[in-house]
Protein backbone atom coordinates (compact mmCIF):
# COMPACT_ATOMS: atom_id res chain seq x y z
CA UNK A 1 0.00 0.00 0.00
CA UNK A 2 1.33 3.34 -1.19
CA UNK A 3 0.92 6.15 1.22
CA UNK A 4 1.45 9.81 0.09
CA UNK A 5 1.01 12.69 2.38
CA UNK A 6 -0.31 16.67 1.80
CA UNK A 7 1.07 18.73 4.62
CA UNK A 8 -1.00 22.19 4.23
CA UNK A 9 1.10 24.42 5.31
CA UNK A 10 0.69 27.90 3.47
CA UNK A 11 -1.41 29.50 6.29
CA UNK A 12 -0.23 32.94 7.89
CA UNK A 13 -1.17 31.97 11.15
CA UNK A 14 -3.11 35.36 11.95
CA UNK A 15 -4.74 33.80 15.24
CA UNK A 16 -1.66 33.01 16.57
CA UNK A 17 0.83 36.81 15.52
CA UNK A 18 4.10 35.58 15.47
CA UNK A 19 4.84 37.44 12.53
CA UNK A 20 5.87 34.29 10.28
CA UNK A 21 4.01 31.60 9.07
CA UNK A 22 3.03 29.87 11.67
CA UNK A 23 4.16 26.67 10.06
CA UNK A 24 7.75 27.58 10.81
CA UNK A 25 6.70 28.77 14.28
CA UNK A 26 9.03 27.12 16.58
CA UNK A 27 7.38 24.74 19.16
CA UNK A 28 10.23 23.37 21.47
CA UNK A 29 13.20 24.59 18.94
CA UNK A 30 11.83 22.35 16.22
CA UNK A 31 9.67 23.64 13.72
CA UNK A 32 5.84 22.94 13.71
CA UNK A 33 6.19 21.99 9.76
CA UNK A 34 9.51 19.82 10.70
CA UNK A 35 7.41 17.95 13.82
CA UNK A 36 4.52 17.40 11.20
CA UNK A 37 6.86 15.93 9.09
CA UNK A 38 8.66 13.98 11.09
CA UNK A 39 5.16 12.92 13.14
CA UNK A 40 4.22 11.44 9.82
CA UNK A 41 7.53 9.58 8.89
CA UNK A 42 7.51 7.96 12.05
CA UNK A 43 4.83 6.20 11.56
CA UNK A 44 6.57 4.14 9.39
CA UNK A 45 3.76 4.21 6.71
CA UNK A 46 4.35 7.24 4.80
CA UNK A 47 5.77 7.06 1.24
CA UNK A 48 5.62 10.50 0.23
CA UNK A 49 5.28 13.87 1.84
CA UNK A 50 4.26 16.70 -0.34
CA UNK A 51 4.45 20.26 1.76
CA UNK A 52 2.28 22.84 0.92
CA UNK A 53 4.07 26.26 1.79
CA UNK A 54 3.71 30.05 1.55
CA UNK A 55 4.68 30.98 -2.12
CA UNK A 56 7.08 33.71 -1.01
CA UNK A 57 8.81 30.88 1.92
CA UNK A 58 8.97 28.05 -0.45
CA UNK A 59 13.19 28.29 0.51
CA UNK A 60 12.36 28.67 4.26
CA UNK A 61 10.69 25.36 4.35
CA UNK A 62 12.81 23.52 2.26
CA UNK A 63 15.21 23.89 4.92
CA UNK A 64 13.23 22.85 7.94
CA UNK A 65 11.42 19.30 6.37
CA UNK A 66 14.30 16.46 5.23
CA UNK A 67 15.46 16.62 1.81
CA UNK A 68 13.07 13.38 0.69
CA UNK A 69 9.82 15.91 1.55
CA UNK A 70 8.86 17.67 -1.73
CA UNK A 71 7.68 21.41 -1.11
CA UNK A 72 5.21 23.24 -3.45
CA UNK A 73 3.10 26.58 -3.14
CA UNK A 74 -0.12 26.64 -2.06
CA UNK A 75 -3.70 29.03 -2.15
CA UNK A 76 -5.43 31.76 -1.20
CA UNK A 77 -7.29 29.06 2.11
CA UNK A 78 -6.65 25.18 3.08
CA UNK A 79 -9.00 24.06 -0.24
CA UNK A 80 -6.84 25.83 -2.32
CA UNK A 81 -3.18 24.36 -0.64
CA UNK A 82 -5.00 21.21 -0.43
CA UNK A 83 -5.87 21.43 -4.28
CA UNK A 84 -1.91 22.30 -5.29
CA UNK A 85 -0.62 19.48 -2.76
CA UNK A 86 -3.14 17.07 -4.47
CA UNK A 87 -1.82 18.04 -7.67
CA UNK A 88 2.10 17.14 -7.06
CA UNK A 89 1.51 13.65 -5.74
CA UNK A 90 2.12 10.72 -7.70
CA UNK A 91 0.84 7.65 -7.73
CA UNK A 92 -1.25 6.36 -4.54
CA UNK A 93 -3.29 4.02 -2.84
CA UNK A 94 -4.11 6.34 0.40
CA UNK A 95 -4.01 10.07 0.58
CA UNK A 96 -3.10 11.53 3.82
CA UNK A 97 -3.75 15.40 4.64
CA UNK A 98 -2.51 16.35 7.61
CA UNK A 99 -2.34 20.40 9.13
CA UNK A 100 1.16 21.69 9.66
CA UNK A 101 -0.37 22.89 12.55
CA UNK A 102 -1.20 19.70 14.25
CA UNK A 103 2.07 19.11 14.76
CA UNK A 104 2.18 16.91 18.06
CA UNK A 105 -0.30 14.31 16.56
CA UNK A 106 1.52 10.64 17.77
CA UNK A 107 2.61 8.57 14.61
CA UNK A 108 -0.47 5.42 15.77
CA UNK A 109 -2.99 7.94 14.88
CA UNK A 110 -1.38 8.15 11.28
CA UNK A 111 -1.59 4.35 11.40
CA UNK A 112 -5.35 3.89 12.18
CA UNK A 113 -6.15 6.66 9.56
CA UNK A 114 -4.10 4.87 6.81
CA UNK A 115 -5.19 1.73 7.49
CA UNK A 116 -8.94 2.34 7.84
CA UNK A 117 -8.54 3.89 3.97
CA UNK A 118 -6.83 0.30 3.49
CA UNK A 119 -9.54 -1.67 5.06
CA UNK A 120 -11.99 0.25 2.22
CA UNK A 121 -12.91 3.55 3.64
CA UNK A 122 -12.95 5.85 0.90
CA UNK A 123 -12.65 8.87 3.99
CA UNK A 124 -11.18 8.90 7.19
CA UNK A 125 -11.23 10.69 10.19
CA UNK A 126 -9.15 11.47 13.05
CA UNK A 127 -11.65 12.65 16.29
CA UNK A 128 -12.40 13.13 19.56
CA UNK A 129 -15.90 13.56 21.55
CA UNK A 130 -16.61 17.27 22.52
CA UNK A 131 -15.87 17.46 26.49
CA UNK A 132 -17.65 20.59 26.80
CA UNK A 133 -21.30 21.52 26.93
CA UNK A 134 -21.84 22.96 23.96
CA UNK A 135 -24.41 26.21 22.81
CA UNK A 136 -25.45 27.35 19.58
CA UNK A 137 -25.59 31.76 19.76
CA UNK A 138 -28.63 33.49 17.13
CA UNK A 139 -28.23 36.84 15.63
CA UNK A 140 -29.84 38.38 18.82
CA UNK A 141 -27.05 36.57 20.96
CA UNK A 142 -29.15 34.21 22.58
CA UNK A 143 -27.81 30.79 23.14
CA UNK A 144 -29.69 27.66 22.83
CA UNK A 145 -27.89 24.35 24.12
CA UNK A 146 -26.82 21.45 21.62
CA UNK A 147 -27.30 17.69 22.30
CA UNK A 148 -23.70 16.87 22.64
CA UNK A 149 -24.24 13.17 22.20
CA UNK A 150 -22.22 12.06 19.00
CA UNK A 151 -20.43 15.31 18.74
CA UNK A 152 -16.90 15.02 17.87
CA UNK A 153 -14.01 17.60 16.96
CA UNK A 154 -12.41 16.43 14.24
CA UNK A 155 -8.75 15.83 13.57
CA UNK A 156 -6.15 15.38 10.84
CA UNK A 157 -4.48 13.67 9.04
CA UNK A 158 -7.75 12.45 7.47
CA UNK A 159 -6.99 9.84 5.26
CA UNK A 160 -8.82 9.04 1.62
CA UNK A 161 -9.30 7.41 -1.55
CA UNK A 162 -6.97 9.62 -3.88
CA UNK A 163 -9.27 9.34 -6.89
CA UNK A 164 -12.38 10.47 -4.10
CA UNK A 165 -10.43 12.99 -2.76
CA UNK A 166 -9.47 14.22 -6.26
CA UNK A 167 -13.48 14.17 -7.67
CA UNK A 168 -14.26 16.10 -4.01
CA UNK A 169 -11.55 18.68 -4.72
CA UNK A 170 -12.88 19.23 -8.50
CA UNK A 171 -16.37 19.28 -7.43
CA UNK A 172 -15.81 22.01 -4.61
CA UNK A 173 -16.48 25.43 -6.35
CA UNK A 174 -17.29 27.43 -3.98
CA UNK A 175 -17.40 25.08 -1.46
CA UNK A 176 -14.49 26.16 1.28
CA UNK A 177 -15.48 23.25 3.72
CA UNK A 178 -13.30 23.57 6.94
CA UNK A 179 -11.52 20.39 6.20
CA UNK A 180 -11.09 17.65 2.87
CA UNK A 181 -14.18 15.33 4.42
CA UNK A 182 -16.60 18.11 4.22
CA UNK A 183 -15.59 18.20 0.56
CA UNK A 184 -15.92 14.19 0.33
CA UNK A 185 -19.28 14.57 1.85
CA UNK A 186 -20.37 17.13 -0.36
CA UNK A 187 -19.94 14.53 -3.03
CA UNK A 188 -22.09 11.85 -1.44
CA UNK A 189 -19.22 9.59 -0.55
CA UNK A 190 -19.34 8.86 3.19
CA UNK A 191 -16.81 9.38 5.75
CA UNK A 192 -15.93 7.60 8.82
CA UNK A 193 -13.81 8.12 12.21
CA UNK A 194 -10.86 6.92 13.79
CA UNK A 195 -10.40 7.81 17.69
CA UNK A 196 -8.24 10.77 17.75
CA UNK A 197 -5.65 11.85 20.33
CA UNK A 198 -5.70 14.92 22.32
CA UNK A 199 -1.99 15.67 21.50
CA UNK A 200 -3.06 16.15 17.85
CA UNK A 201 -4.83 19.39 18.83
CA UNK A 202 -4.44 22.26 16.43
CA UNK A 203 -1.91 25.44 17.18
CA UNK A 204 -3.85 28.13 16.59
CA UNK A 205 -3.29 30.59 19.21
CA UNK A 206 -0.49 31.67 21.46
CA UNK A 207 -2.11 29.65 24.37
CA UNK A 208 -1.56 26.78 22.29
CA UNK A 209 1.85 27.18 20.82
CA UNK A 210 2.37 27.39 25.03
CA UNK A 211 0.77 24.11 25.58
CA UNK A 212 2.49 22.48 22.89
CA UNK A 213 5.50 23.48 23.52
CA UNK A 214 4.97 22.06 27.26
CA UNK A 215 4.10 18.73 26.10
CA UNK A 216 6.89 18.59 23.57
CA UNK A 217 9.72 18.93 25.90
CA UNK A 218 7.65 16.64 28.09
CA UNK A 219 7.64 13.81 25.84
N1 LIG B 1 -4.07 29.36 2.63
C1 LIG B 1 -3.85 28.40 3.53
C2 LIG B 1 -4.43 28.47 4.82
C3 LIG B 1 -4.13 27.46 5.75
N2 LIG B 1 -3.30 26.46 5.39
C4 LIG B 1 -2.91 25.46 6.38
O1 LIG B 1 -4.03 24.79 6.92
C5 LIG B 1 -3.74 24.36 8.26
C6 LIG B 1 -4.91 24.73 9.19
O2 LIG B 1 -5.14 26.14 9.08
P1 LIG B 1 -5.07 27.14 10.30
O3 LIG B 1 -4.68 26.45 11.53
O4 LIG B 1 -6.31 27.93 10.27
O5 LIG B 1 -3.79 28.05 9.87
P2 LIG B 1 -3.78 29.55 9.38
O6 LIG B 1 -4.71 29.76 8.23
O7 LIG B 1 -2.35 29.84 9.15
O8 LIG B 1 -4.30 30.32 10.68
P3 LIG B 1 -5.08 31.72 10.76
O9 LIG B 1 -6.50 31.41 10.31
O10 LIG B 1 -4.98 32.08 12.20
O11 LIG B 1 -4.38 32.69 9.85
C7 LIG B 1 -2.43 25.02 8.67
O12 LIG B 1 -1.40 24.05 8.75
C8 LIG B 1 -2.21 26.05 7.60
O13 LIG B 1 -0.84 26.32 7.32
C9 LIG B 1 -2.75 26.40 4.12
O14 LIG B 1 -2.01 25.48 3.80
N3 LIG B 1 -3.06 27.39 3.20
C1 LIG C 1 -8.80 20.68 9.08
C2 LIG C 1 -9.10 20.99 10.53
O1 LIG C 1 -7.90 21.00 11.27
C3 LIG C 1 -9.97 19.87 11.10
O2 LIG C 1 -10.36 20.18 12.38
C4 LIG C 1 -9.78 22.32 10.71
O3 LIG C 1 -11.06 22.31 10.13
C5 LIG C 1 -8.99 23.51 10.19
O4 LIG C 1 -9.68 24.70 10.50
P1 LIG C 1 -9.02 26.13 10.32
O5 LIG C 1 -10.06 27.12 10.73
O6 LIG C 1 -8.60 26.22 8.90
O7 LIG C 1 -7.87 26.17 11.27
Amino acid sequence: MRVAAVVPAAGSGERLGAGLPKALVEVAGVAMVTRAVDGLLASGIVDDVIVVAPAEHLEAMRAVVPTTARVVPGGHDRVASVACGLQAIGCADVVLVHDAARCLCPPEVVRAVAKAVGDGHVAVVPAIPVADTVRRADAEGRVVLVDRTGLLAVQTPQGFDPAVLRRAHEAAGDNRATDDAGLVEAIGAEVVTVPGDPRAFKVTSPLDLAMADALARLT
